[in-house]
């Protein structure tokens, strides 16, 4: 019988190596002496020493062809939750994820580290401190976070001791820093048609915002401590920066860092979500007609309006997690990183007049992509 040869363990893939997270991790892992494959739908950079495969993660002819010599894996490629395309998320998220796992098994690999995420939990209402072992969603907001439950199971129930395949599950949630093309972005070209006026609730709902340097810190000390005799075998850990924030101060920074005023009158929490969701099923019914992206969706008005932060206490006691970098300046670092989201500075409105125009703009104005 032929004995296969066991890869390295610094050889690993990245799959969503091009992505936000991904780029991030290909990077540290590079600096910490790793060799990178990345497999991505698409590549948007060039790293020395860093291979990239353009593939499909639904193709496992594709992913065999660069899994074959790896002995470690990490899946972070999603479509962006701002798609809203339950098939796509379906395809991708939930038999793409067997795929890679087929992939992953046929190949020899022997670790894979899947990037779900902490919104496998949230229904939308308060999660205080919450630990990996909430139950999953049963009403899951959004079709993103619906597979993204699926994706979770199916990997956790994947890891076996005899087969020499070994899966953990990282949580992060709230990911943040230079180049992520959601968080800010969104915020900006929200604050920018001056629909960043007001504050849905009370404004003291905590919430978590994660550095996605300490998310890569998560991967790669789960990545190394994943063994058969450890704990983290099938498992879910929750990898956040340990410093519940208020999400309207969160924002407010991010803001005033950038020059754009902060947001400042209220609105009812359950009058905003009713609309959102009203507006999103009208949406789904005019979808194969017209393709609608209202910017307050159900899942970001209930993000916006409740408590959810989530105890890391699981990580740092099984893998020694300890964030790398602080809250505050993490949004410093993040704030610099974005010249080109700066306000470019506008004639002046008066205080009444951008009010009226705002609460206009949040209940009218309806984008047609
Ligand atoms: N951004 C956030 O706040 C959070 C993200 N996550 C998870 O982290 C992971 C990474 O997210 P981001 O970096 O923010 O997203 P991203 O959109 O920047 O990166 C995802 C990458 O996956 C690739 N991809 C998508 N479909 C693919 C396919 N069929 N085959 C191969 N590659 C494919 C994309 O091209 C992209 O490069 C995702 O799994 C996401 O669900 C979890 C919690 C929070
Ligand atoms: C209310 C509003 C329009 C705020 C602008 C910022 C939002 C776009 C982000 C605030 C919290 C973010 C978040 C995610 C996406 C971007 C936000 C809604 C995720 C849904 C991304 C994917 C996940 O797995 C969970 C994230 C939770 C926080």
């Amino acid at each position: 019988m032929a004995t296969r040869i066991r890869p390295s363990s610094k050889r690993c893939a990245v799959i969503g190596g091009s992505g936000f997270l991904g780029r991030h991790l290909v990077e540290r892992l590079v600096e910490k002496g790793y060799s990178v494959a990345v497999f991505d739908i698409s590549q948007r950079y060039q790293v020395p020493g860093v291979t990239f495969h353009q593939g499909d993660l639904c193709d496992k002819q594709a992913l065999l062809k660069v899994l074959k010599d790896v002995s470690l894996v990490f899946h972070c490629a999603s479509p962006s939750p701002a798609c809203d395309d339950r098939q796509l998320f379906w395809k991708v998220n939930v038999e793409g994820t067997r795929t890679v796992i087929q992939a992953c098994q046929e190949a020899g690999v022997q670790k894979l580290i899947l990037t779900s995420s902490a919104s496998v939990v949230f229904e939308g209402t308060d999660i205080k401190n919450g630990k990996e072992d909430l139950p999953y969603a049963k009403r899951p907001i959004d079709y993103y976070t619906e597979t993204k439950i699926h994706q979770e199971k199916v990997v956790l129930e994947a890891c076996s001791k005899e087969k020499d395949f070994l899966t953990v599950a990282i949580r992060p949630h709230g990911i943040f820093g230079p180049r992520d093309p959601q968080l800010v972005p969104i915020l900006v070209d929200t604050a920018r048609k001056g629909k960043m006026k007001f504050i849905i609730g009370d404004g003291t709902n905590l919430v978590d915002f994660t550095y996605v340097e300490n998310v890569v810190h998560g991967h790669i000390l789960a990545a190394e401590h994943l063994k058969a005799d450890s704990p983290l075998c099938g498992k879910a850990y929750h990898i956040t920066n340990d410093e519940p924030i208020r999400f309207w101060d969160f924002m407010s920074q991010v803001l005033i860092g950038l020059g754009y005023d902060a947001p400042r009158y209220h609105l009812p929490y359950s009058l905003v979500y009713g609309i959102a969701m009203l507006l999103w099923m009208i949406t789904c019914l005019l979808r194969p007609l017209v393709n609608i992206k209202p910017t307050f969706t159900p899942m970001r008005v209930a993000l916006a309006g409740t408590h959810h932060y989530y105890s890391c206490w699981r990580a740092k006691q099984d893998m020694g997690y300890q964030p790398v970098v602080k809250l505050q300046e993490a949004i410093a670092r993040t704030v610099a990183s974005y010249p080109h989201l700066r306000k470019e500075e506008l004639p002046f409105l008066g205080q009444s007049e951008a009010f009226c125009i705002s609460f206009g703009c949040v209940f009218s104005e309806i984008r047609v992509d």
